[in-house]
């Protein structure tokens, strides 16, 4: 059978709106999956229904309302963006290529439809994910599978599963970090924050971490810079356990205690800006160094739909199509 190849875009999900409401909607889902949250279920449910969806919507929607874009969350807005770059540079070659969220819209199975629709019976899955954990990349397989249950004709399937150590991936990030420097200036210490996950995780298997010190050390290299010019932190801790360290806050505190002049700050687990990084790292970690004693503070933006990055996903999808056609 002739294989019509298309590309489906995978990130984590977001809040419709910056409302209570909608972060509830959207934290409810998200926290209980067990992939994210695997401690006892039931213990798990009382927490997370009696106490976190009372508290933190409220709390979480007021920082959605601080980076909110016109037209809506800032992980969507760019999300989009990646989509549409990497529609336009596949088109020559006829593959179309959708987006789809673990959590929430556009679900899954819209997303599947829409390929169907356009004659796909061979999908590239791409989650946004450069490395790979259960609870991000894991979760998506998931959303991905549940989407199939009920379809008459499952398509062929490629999993890109990581893609922490590509070197396509580390030029894009590299270039950024350059390209920001001259046009800015450059810091004493550059560093390079990831998502958190409970430090638990290494232990049973989950490559996240492994994978983040690994990108981490290829783009030092890339850039030249000797230990003590850099480090990579984990941030966004939540709930009581250990997380994957150094943390990121502490990192900064520590920093602006020791009166450094101007750190610059990248996030090379977010494929795009969001919340975590435009809030957390951009506002919030910055007054964390700053209040601490530290001179200046930069972030540089993620790798959104900047266009080494959409060359690289053009790349990265190009090398499964010899393996699938
Ligand atoms: C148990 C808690 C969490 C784990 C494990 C976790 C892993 C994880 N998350 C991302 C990417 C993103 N997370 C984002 C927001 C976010 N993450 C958690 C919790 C865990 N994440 C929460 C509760 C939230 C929501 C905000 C909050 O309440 O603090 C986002 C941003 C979403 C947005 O709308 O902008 C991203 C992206 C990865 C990659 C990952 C594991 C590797
Ligand atoms: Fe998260
Ligand atoms: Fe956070």
């Amino acid at each position: 059978m002739s294989k019509k190849v298309g590309v489906l875009l995978v990130n984590l999900g977001t809040p419709e709106q910056p409302t209570t409401q909608s972060v509830r909607k959207f934290l409810a889902e998200f926290l209980s999956d067990p992939r994210v949250v695997d401690i006892p279920r039931f213990i798990w449910l009382v927490i997370l229904h009696g106490v976190i969806l009372r508290i933190r919507p409220r709390k979480v929607a007021k920082l959605y309302q601080s980076i909110w874009f016109e037209d809506g969350s800032p992980l969507m807005h760019y999300s989009r963006q990646q989509q549409k770059a990497l529609s336009e540079a596949l088109a020559d070659q006829n593959i179309p290529v959708e987006l789809a969220m673990t959590y929430g819209k556009p679900s899954m199975a819209d997303a599947g439809q829409s390929l169907a629709k356009q004659g796909v019976n061979h999908i590239v899955v791409l989650p946004l994910f450069p490395q790979n954990s259960k609870t991000s990349t894991g979760a998506a397989f998931d959303s991905l599978a549940r989407s199939l249950k009920q379809c008459p004709h499952v398509p062929g399937i490629t999993w890109v599963s990581d893609y922490h150590d590509h070197p396509g991936f580390i030029d894009a990030l590299a270039a950024s970090v350059t390209e920001y420097w001259a046009e800015f200036g450059r810091g004493e210490r550059l560093l390079m924050s990831f998502h958190g996950v409970p430090e638990r995780l290494e232990g049973l298997g989950d490559p996240y971490a492994r994978q983040c010190r690994i990108t981490a050390q290829m783009v030092a290299d890339k850039l030249g810079l000797k230990e003590g010019e850099w480090l990579a932190a984990f941030q966004s801790r939540f709930g009581r356990e250990e997380w994957v360290k150094p943390y990121t806050d502490a990192t900064l505190e520590s920093w602006g205690q020791q009166k450094f002049g101007r750190v610059d700050v990248i996030a090379p687990s977010f494929s795009v800006d969001c919340l975590e990084t435009l809030e957390e790292i951009q506002i919030q970690n910055k007054e964390i160094y700053v209040e601490a004693g530290g001179q200046e503070y930069h972030y540089i933006p993620a790798l959104n739909a900047n266009a080494k990055n959409i060359e690289f996903l053009k790349t990265l999808v190009e090398q499964y199509l010899p393996d699938i056609r």
